[in-house]
């Protein structure tokens, strides 16, 4: 794929703090996440999200993240926090995540050791999705944990837009966007100096390595070689 002119999309997820939220805005990140998964050390109520969104700039994401909620808190998070995007990190089927008319992502964990991802079955299980996540969590485990995974083993030929995640930080994510190449990246762990508190300085480091891989090019061949 062409990198002319490309810019990877970051998402920064898990935010607790509209100071935080603000930071991340002036960096010039695309999307934020607020995490609504039961078990999530990140986990806030709709009230909180809804104060935190509304400390968002304009033309920035806010994605609503949850892991097997059940329909009801759903809705009751879009009616508050009106999310642009829905983040399923569950079991939900393709069916319950574009039951809520806003479009979706479908996080896939990716963990080391487990089955290969085939591109067909996810086309298959996640029609209505508009874009997929890679993460490097075990298939029912938790996200946000910093777990990364071997960056090879993400599917290809997939046509969507595909997010890497999973243990990326300030030191790695040039190296995973020029090995991946993907539509954008997503971060939690590797921005905080606790979980849900953000550190301002590795957020600013994150945004530039992800801004210095998208100005990479490739070196020129040796003159005499062929193109
Ligand atoms: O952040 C959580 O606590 C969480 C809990 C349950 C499901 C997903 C969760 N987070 C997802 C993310 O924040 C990211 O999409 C991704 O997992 C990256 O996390 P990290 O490896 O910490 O950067």
């Amino acid at each position: 794929m062409s990198r002319t002119l490309f810019r990877t999309r970051i998402k920064f997820c898990g935010f607790t703090r509209a100071g935080d939220v603000r930071l991340a805005s002036e960096l010039g990140v695309d999307a934020v996440g607020f995490v609504f998964a039961a078990a999530s050390p990140r986990r806030v109520h709709a009230t909180e999200a809804r104060t935190m969104r509304n400390a968002l700039a304009p033309l920035v994401d806010a994605v609503a993240l949850f892991m097997d909620n059940d329909g009801d808190e759903v809705r009751e998070v879009i009616r508050q926090v009106r999310p642009t995007l829905l983040q399923f990190h569950g079991g939900e089927d393709d069916a319950f995540c574009r039951s809520f008319g806003v479009p979706y992502m479908k996080a896939i964990a990716m963990r080391d050791g487990h089955d290969a991802i085939d591109t067909v079955s996810l086309r298959t299980r996640y029609p209505g999705a508009a874009a997929f996540l890679f993460d490097g969590h075990a298939p029912g485990g938790s996200g946000g944990s910093g777990q990364g995974f071997d960056w090879s083993r993400l599917p290809r030929g997939l046509d969507k837009p595909c997010v890497v995640a999973g243990g990326l930080r300030p030191e790695n994510v040039f190296d995973a966007i020029l090995a991946t190449l993907p539509w954008g990246v997503d971060v939690a762990s590797g921005i905080e100096s606790a979980p849900g508190i953000k550190d301002g300085d590795k957020m600013r480091r994150f945004v530039e390595e992800v801004r210095r891989a998208d100005c990479h090019t490739e070196p020129e061949p040796a003159s005499g070689q062929p193109a």
